[in-house]
């Protein structure tokens, strides 16, 4: 029977699974199970969702899996006790309660202070801000914190019993460095008021340990549990992302993220100097608003998502003069956490329906773009656009983005990269070399010259510009 590897994506919404075989890359079954809605969640919930996931992809049923890897939404602040149960709900990357501790480190040490130390600027995602947060307003339960970790490590720890992380999700708590691959103990010193105990940090391709019979490791030779990554870091490894080859991916959050040998500092703390899942980095910029901007003005409309992209597509290119800035929930990228969405330019004839579902997706691909232009600003090459993520399932999304970008966009054929990058890795640990799998290319999608496409993008600049110096 030949060899399968195991991967898994514990993302914002929803936890995948994946079985792949070993040799051929070829997907042999998946499996989704929801997570709950909410910016807090109770970690022992993932748990529960990786136990349906790896059942309904028929993991219990195989004696071939030789590896297994997590890659997890970033950042989320997992704080257990003693026994190792959670002592208070994970605060997940997108909750923006901790924006005023993230502005006051900010002021304490200023931007590039915080460059050198962590290669990323305060903001609410970072996990050294949500127990800044703990700290000040959760003291008992802060007093009680035995160990920090991530939500993937969190899921590691279960899987195989060892307390370990990966460089590429450690980059994104506020107390780690990529560049010399160190913890910084003295800044949850200085926030926490104590240095709970921090998970190992391996080598990509280092193993953690053995899949515990719990979940089905048993026999002579259980499979290996790889390090796991970040979910950005495994879709680029999953990818196997080339230079000037830059990611978007379009789930809850947006990101925009390319792989570089060496680290990029953006001085103006915009981008994040994340490491990669292969021993590099990953310069990446995050918004919060994504593809629940469409999905949201889907439910509006009273939609479905295919009526929603019928909509989309049916009115002026330019949405009829309505400008959206997509910031529901707060934003990160630019970071306003206390902002909310906006609506310009309704008039009797603009606010039809048509033209408030073009503005929503016009309003995704519009962050994305900036964030784009800002990966341009700081020399990182842009030749090609990857689209990965839930969002990129949007016909409205795929046909707007070339023409807002400027560039060519190639949709590559399965959704789940961060799963199967997860699943690259396991591979990777299990064998003691990267596999050869191949990256099956969908769809290839080029700019037409849409003018109106570009009359949105001005008119967003401008509002987005506006509304900044409101809120600054
Ligand atoms: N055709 C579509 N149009 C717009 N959004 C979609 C479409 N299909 C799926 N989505 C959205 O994609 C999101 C899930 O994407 P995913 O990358 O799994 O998110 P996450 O990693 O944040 O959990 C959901 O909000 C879902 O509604
Ligand atoms: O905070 C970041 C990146 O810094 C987010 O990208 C999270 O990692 C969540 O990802 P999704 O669940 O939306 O894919």
């Amino acid at each position: 029977m030949p060899a399968t590897v195991v991967g898994i994506d514990s993302s914002t919404q929803s936890c995948k699974v994946v079985v792949v075989e070993l040799e051929s890359g070829e997907v042999l079954s998946t499996a989704t199970a929801p997570h709950p809605d909410g910016t807090s969640v109770d970690p022992r919930v993932w748990l529960e969702a990786l136990r349906n996931a790896w059942r309904a992809a028929g993991v219990p049923e195989r004696s071939d899996v030789v590896g297994v890897s997590v890659a997890g939404q970033q950042h989320g602040m997992v704080a257990v006790d003693a026994q190792g149960e959670p002592v208070h709900d994970a605060l997940l990357w997108n909750d923006v309660r901790n924006a005023p501790q993230a502005a006051r480190m900010v002021t304490d040490h200023g931007l590039d202070w915080w460059m050198e130390a962590v290669n990323m600027a305060p903001i609410s995602s970072m996990t050294l801000a949500k127990l800044a947060w703990l700290r000040e307003n959760e003291p008992e339960a802060a007093a009680r914190v035995h160990r920090v970790m991530l939500p993937h490590d969190w899921l590691t720890l279960h899987l195989c019993g060892e307390f370990v992380t990966d460089r590429s999700d450690a980059s994104g708590t506020g107390y780690f460095n990529a560049t010399d691959n160190r913890y910084r103990p003295e800044l949850l010193e200085e926030y926490f008021d104590a240095v709970p105990e921090l998970p190992r940090v391996l080598e990509a391709h280092e193993t953690a340990g053995s899949l515990s019979s719990k979940w089905g490791g048993s026999g002579e030779t259980p499979a290996v549990v790889g390090a796991g990554a970040g979910d950005n870091a495994a879709a680029a490894l999953g990818l196997n992302l080339e230079p000037g080859e830059v990611t978007i991916s379009v789930g809850t959050s947006g990101t925009v993220f390319a792989c570089s040998a060496e680290p990029t500092i953006d001085r103006s703390g915009v981008t994040a100097g994340f490491a990669d899942a292969t021993g590099q980095h990953l310069p990446l910029l995050c918004t919060i608003n994504a593809a629940r901007v469409m999905t949201t003005t889907a439910e509006t409309l009273g939609a479905d998502l295919d009526e929603f992209t019928r909509l989309a597509s049916s009115g002026p290119s330019d949405a009829g003069g309505l400008t959206m800035l997509p910031y529901f929930d707060g934003e990160r990228t630019p970071n306003l956490p206390e902002a909310t969405g906006r609506l310009d330019g309704l008039t009797r004839a603009s606010f039809t329906r048509e033209n408030l579902a073009r503005s929503a997706v016009l309003a995704v691909a519009n962050s994305l773009a900036d964030c784009l232009d800002i990966l341009r600003d700081i020399h990182v090459d842009v030749e090609r656009v990857l689209l990965i993520g839930g969002g990129a399932k949007s016909d409205a999304l795929r046909s707007v983005l070339p023409d807002t970008l400027g560039l060519a966009v190639s949709v590559p054929r399965s959704w789940e990269y961060v799963a199967l990058g997860a699943a690259r890795q396991a591979a990777w640990v299990a064998t003691g070399q990267q596999p050869e799998w191949p990256r099956v290319i969908y769809s290839e999608l080029e700019p037409t010259g849409d003018a109106g496409i570009g009359e949105f993008r001005e008119r967003y600049g401008a509002l987005r510009r506006r509304y900044e110096e409101q809120l600054r």
